[in-house]
C-alpha cells in the first residue's frame, strides 16, 4: 500500500480493519458483491443507500447509511448505481462529495448510447470530486464467487494520479491486476470493452473459418471435382470423412504455426530496432495477444483429425477395398510381398503424429489459467516456447512423412496444383527456419542481450562508425 489514508472512524467496532474504509453508493448486485470482496480483503465497508434501514441482503460486517452520512466515512466512494440515476449525486450537493474520489463502475447496454462516457458525465455532475473509471470490466458474479484469477485486469483511467493510485491499490489488494489507460478521456473505450463478445477469440475464429473454407474448396476441387471431370468418377461420398480428415489437420498445422510466427517476427524486429523498448506495431501486438486462442482452436482441429483417423478401419469404403484386395489375392493365389520401407514409413508417420499430438495436448492444458497459475514463468516459457516449437516440428515432420516421395512425383500435382497437405507446410517451414536462425548462438546472444535491456547505440553516433547515421545491426 502507498501513503493513502482513508478516514477511519475508530469508534465503530466494524471499522477496526487495517486497510481503511471504503464507501459504496448503491446496494444492488454490483455494490453488494464488491462490498463482500472488500470486506474479505480486510477493508471496512459503508454503503450509502436510499433506504438505509434495509440491510437484510448486505454482506455481514458492512454498515449502511444515507448517502450523506456514508460519504463522510471515506475519501473513496464507488458509485455502483446506473448512469440514469446519477442525478441524486448532484442533488446531494457538491460539499458532500468535494475532494472525494468517485469510482465510476458503470457500463452501458450498447455502444454510443450517450454522447459522452459515463465517467466524464459524472465528472461534470460533480466537478469538485476526482472521478476514476474502473472495475466495469469485472462482473458482480466474478467478484462474489471469487472466480477471479491474477490475470484479471482492471482497466483504470482518470485525470488525478493520486486518486487513480488509490483505486489501483484497492484492485491489487483484491488480487486483481490494474492497467492504467491514461486520462478520463479513455473512459469511453473502457466502457465499450465489456460490450465486445469474446474479443480475443474474434480474430482466431475468423481466421479458422476463412482457412477452413479455403482449404475445403481447394481439396474438393483436387479430389472430388478432378475425379468427376477427368475420370468421370463420382467420389463425392469422400467429402464426409476423407475431405474432413484433410481439411482439419491442414488448418490445424497452419494455425499452430501462426501461434509461433509473431514471436519469431518480434525477435527479428527487436534485432532490427536494437532495443526491446520500442513498441511493436499494433497488428503484431494484437496477434501476439490472441496466440492462446489460436493454439486452442488448432488443438481442437488436431483432436478432430485424431478422431477421424481412428475410425478409418471401420469405414464401409475402406472395408470394401480391403475385401476386394484380399479376394483378388485369393483368386490369383498369390500373397503380396511385405514392404519393409512401407512399414517404416507408415509407422514413423503415425508415431511422430502421436508424439506431436501428445505435446499439443500438453500445450493446451498448460495454457489454462488454473494450470498456468501453478507454474512459474520459466516453466511456462519452457513449455510454451521450447515444447511448442518441438510440437510444431513434430507435426510438420508428420506431414512430410505423409507426403514421403510424392513431393517429386508429377502425378501428385493435379491441374499443376500441389495437394492440400503441401500447402499446409509453407507457414510451419517459414516459422521453423526463422526460429532456427534465432537460436543460432550469435543471433541468440544478441536477442538475449536486447531482452535483458541492452540497447544499440543511437543511430548516427560516432561509436558505431556509420557516417550516414544508418542503424547497424550488431550481432
Ligand atoms: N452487475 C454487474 O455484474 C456489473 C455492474 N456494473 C455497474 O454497476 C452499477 C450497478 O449495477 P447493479 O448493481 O448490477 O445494478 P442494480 O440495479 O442491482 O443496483 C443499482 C443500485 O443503485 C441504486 N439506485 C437505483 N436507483 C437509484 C436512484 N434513482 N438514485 C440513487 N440510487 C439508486 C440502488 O441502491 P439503493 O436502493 O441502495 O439506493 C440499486 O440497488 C451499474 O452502473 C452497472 O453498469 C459494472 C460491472 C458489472
Ligand atoms: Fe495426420
Amino acid at each position: 500500500m502507498t501513503n493513502i489514508s482513508f478516514s477511519m472512524p475508530m469508534s465503530e467496532p466494524g471499522f477496526q480493519r487495517k486497510l481503511g474504509t471504503v464507501c459504496i453508493f448503491g446496494t444492488g448486485d454490483f455494490g453488494r458483491s464488491l462490498g463482500l470482496r472488500l470486506l474479505q480483503a480486510g477493508y471496512g465497508v459503508v454503503f450509502g443507500s436510499r433506504n438505509p434501514k434495509n440491510s437484510s441482503l448486505l454482506p455481514k460486517g458492512a454498515q449502511v447509511m444515507s448517502h450523506e452520512e456514508a460519504a463522510q466515512t471515506s475519501r473513496i466512494i464507488f458509485v455502483a448505481v446506473h448512469r440514469e440515476n446519477y442525478d441524486f449525486l448532484q442533488q446531494a450537493g457538491g460539499e458532500m462529495l468535494a475532494g472525494k474520489v468517485l469510482v465510476d463502475v458503470s457500463n452501458n447496454l450498447r455502444r454510443n448510447q450517450y454522447p459522452e462516457s459515463n465517467a466524464e458525465h459524472l465528472s461534470k455532475l460533480v466537478p469538485a470530486a476526482s472521478v476514476v473509471k474502473a472495475f466495469n470490466t469485472v462482473s458482480a458474479w466474478a467478484l462474489q464467487s471469487g472466480g477471479l484469477d491474477a490475470n484479471r485486469q482492471v482497466l483504470i483511467c482518470g485525470d488525478n494520479s493520486e486518486a487513480k493510485q488509490m483505486v489501483v491499490d484497492i484492485a491489487r489488494s483484491l488480487g486483481l491486476t490494474a492497467l492504467d489507460k491514461g486520462s478520463l478521456r479513455a473512459a469511453g473505450e473502457i466502457e465499450d470493452y465489456p460490450l465486445q463478445l469474446f474479443p480475443l477469440w474474434r480474430l482466431p475464429i475468423a481466421l479458422a473459418t476463412g482457412l477452413t473454407a479455403f482449404i475445403f474448396f481447394y481439396v474438393l476441387t483436387l479430389d472430388v471435382i478432378y475425379a468427376a471431370v477427368i475420370d468421370g468418377e463420382d467420389i463425392s461420398f469422400r467429402i464426409m470423412v476423407s475431405l474432413a480428415n484433410k481439411v482439419f489437420p491442414i488448418v490445424s498445422l497452419i494455425m499452430l504455426a501462426l501461434c509461433y510466427l509473431p514471436g519469431a517476427m518480434a525477435g527479428f524486429l527487436q534485432l532490427y530496432n536494437g532495443t526491446k523498448y520500442r513498441r511493436f506495431p499494433d497488428w503484431l501486438d494484437r496477434w501476439m495477444l490472441c496466440r492462446k486462442q489460436l493454439g486452442l482452436i488448432a488443438l481442437a482441429l488436431a483432436s478432430l483429425h485424431v478422431l477421424y483417423t481412428l475410425i478409418i478401419p471401420f469405414r464401409y469404403y475402406v472395408r470394401y477395398r480391403v475385401n476386394i484386395w484380399t479376394a483378388a489375392q485369393i483368386k490369383q493365389n498369390k500373397t503380396g510381398t511385405f514392404d519393409t520401407t512401407m512399414a517404416w514409413r507408415t509407422d514413423s508417420y503415425y508415431s511422430v503424429g502421436i508424439l506431436g499430438f501428445g505435446l499439443y495436448v500438453l500445450l493446451g492444458i498448460t495454457s489454462l489459467p488454473s494450470v498456468s497459475n501453478t507454474i512459474n514463468w520459466r516453466e511456462f516459457r519452457f513449455i510454451q516456447s521450447k515444447l511448442g516449437h518441438l510440437t510444431l516440428f513434430l507435426c510438420t515432420l508428420h506431414t512430410f512423412l505423409y507426403g514421403w516421395d510424392k513431393f517429386l512425383r508429377p502425378s501428385a500435382y493435379k491441374w499443376y496444383l500441389p495437394p492440400g497437405y503441401m500447402l499446409s507446410l509453407v507457414v510451419p517451414c517459414v516459422v521453423l527456419v526463422l526460429k532456427f536462425v534465432l537460436i543460432t548462438p550469435c543471433v541468440d546472444r544478441a536477442v538475449t542481450r536486447i531482452r535483458q535491456g541492452w540497447e544499440r547505440k543511437p543511430a548516427g553516433s560516432l561509436a558505431n562508425g556509420d557516417p550516414k547515421g544508418r542503424r547497424l545491426l550488431v550481432l
